[in-house]
């Protein structure tokens, strides 16, 4: 039977070409989906029928996902790091370039010439305003990059290259993220000193219990006059109300963002995008693919990569079939699992069992079918979340 693939919002073909006809069915609506794909759709429980297995979402930030609430019902969530990384990076060198010079003021002004039909007077009218359209150069300015993980390590590359000077901030900036890091980047040891020594300020985290709101006014206090903001990451990290209080008491030069909200639009002092960061052919294709190569393998193989909640894991597949069973992380469930195995005979040929937080996760390959009574017996254990028959013989 064909695995049907729920989609939530547009995902690209070149993804979606991934999941074969013969085994996926792929469309915007079913009942009882195996699998949910989708990019920023807010995705609620209550909305996520009992019949789905995995949810990926085909970009970076899973806060539009129950995230914990899908850990509880054994839900992986998977998303696609760095995929759409140089698309954001790309329009954030837009938004240095937008904060630096007149370039909207000065398109602004060009328009209001329409009318004129002499080019010589035309000339003569625009080289006389358009001193109010200077702006200031970037090279040799301080740029601070909070968050220093996909996104943030090549937008402080493409600063560098802009000759800018770098510091950067991430209390959690895994190893791998501290390879791929220049060393010209120099480390604040606090937000706060960041925020102090900067003429512009990028934001490049995750929205988290910890980082919303995270950017109040007492960090805005600590900026330069004539700081400018940019947050490519998420609206919720910056409170509006203490941004809005910088800006009027002109604290803050100006806030550049790719997420628009009321009390901002109309601002001289902001330049807000449609959510734009990741809207290139290129990253939505990258982000597709990724995205549907990984719940393809889940479900195919019940392998785990770039999970946000459930340990990465791979197990080779050599033959018979497998088992996937997601338990909370205590101890003796796996071996009454095993036990339950043992008790009917059935021989396992390779094994994997890892943790994460809460969550267990193992893939047992087992030499000979197990029934449905058996399944069922270890998902009557307590503290198993939910057993899965994969591959030939499911
Ligand atoms: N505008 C867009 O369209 C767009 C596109 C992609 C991603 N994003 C947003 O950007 C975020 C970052 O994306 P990424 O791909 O670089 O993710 P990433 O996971 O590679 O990097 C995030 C980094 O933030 C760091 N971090 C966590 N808490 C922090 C804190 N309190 N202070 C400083 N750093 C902290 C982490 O350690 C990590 O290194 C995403 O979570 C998403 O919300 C927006
Ligand atoms: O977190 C992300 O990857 C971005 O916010 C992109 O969102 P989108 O896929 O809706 O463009």
């Amino acid at each position: 039977m064909a695995k049907q693939i729920l989609t939530l919002n547009q995902i690209s073909l070149k993804g979606l070409e991934r999941l074969p006809r013969d085994c996926y069915e792929v469309a915007s609506e079913f009942a009882h989906p195996h699998a949910i794909l989708l990019r920023s759709h807010k995705l609620k429980i209550e909305d996520i029928p009992a019949s789905v297995l995995a949810i990926g979402r085909a970009g970076a930030g899973t806060n539009n996902i129950p995230v914990a609430e899908c850990s509880k019902r054994g839900i992986p969530v998977f998303n696609s790091p760095g995929a759409n990384a140089n698309a954001v990076k790309e329009l954030v060198a837009a938004g240095l370039l937008l904060g630096s010079r007149g370039i909207i003021d000065g398109i602004q002004y060009v328009d209001t010439l329409a009318d004129m039909t002499d080019k010589a007077e035309m000339n003569k009218v625009l080289e006389a305003q358009k001193k109010q359209f200077k702006g200031s150069e970037l090279v040799g300015k301080t740029l601070g990059v909070v968050g220093l993980g996909a996104i943030g390590s090549l937008v402080a590359e493409m600063a560098l290259t802009l000759g800018m000077d770098v510091v950067g901030y991430d209390p959690a900036l895994s190893v791998e993220a501290a390879w791929r890091l220049s060393s010209q980047v120099r480390k604040a040891d606090n937000l706060s000193a960041l925020f102090a020594r900067c003429d512009y300020i990028t934001l490049h985290l995750p929205v988290l219990d910890a980082t919303r709101g995270l950017v109040n006014a007492e960090l805005l206090s600590a900026v330069r006059k004539g700081t400018c903001l940019l947050n490519f990451a998420r609206q919720e990290i910056v409170d509006e109300e203490a941004l809005v209080a910088a800006l009027d008491g002109d604290q803050l030069r100006q806030y550049i963002a790719d997420f628009p909200s009321p009390a901002l639009i109309g601002r001289d002092d902001v330049i807000l995008m449609p959510h734009i960061g990741a809207s290139t052919e290129e990253a939505e294709d990258n982000c597709a693919i990724m995205a549907a190569e990984q719940i393809r393998d889940f479900l195919e193989n019940g392998n785990i990569s770039n999970s946000v909640n459930f340990p990465n894991l791979t197990l080779e597949r050599v033959s018979g079939c497998r088992l996937s069973v997601t338990n909370e992380n205590v101890p003796k469930i796996l071996g009454s699992v095993l036990s339950i195995l043992a008790d009917e005979n059935i021989n396992v040929i390779d094994m994997l069992n890892k943790s994460r937080n809460e969550i267990a996760y193992n893939l047992i390959d087992i030499e000979s079918h197990a029934s449905e009574s058996v399944l069922d017996k270890m998902r009557a254990l307590d503290g198993v979340v939910n057993v899965r028959l994969i591959g030939d013989c499911a």
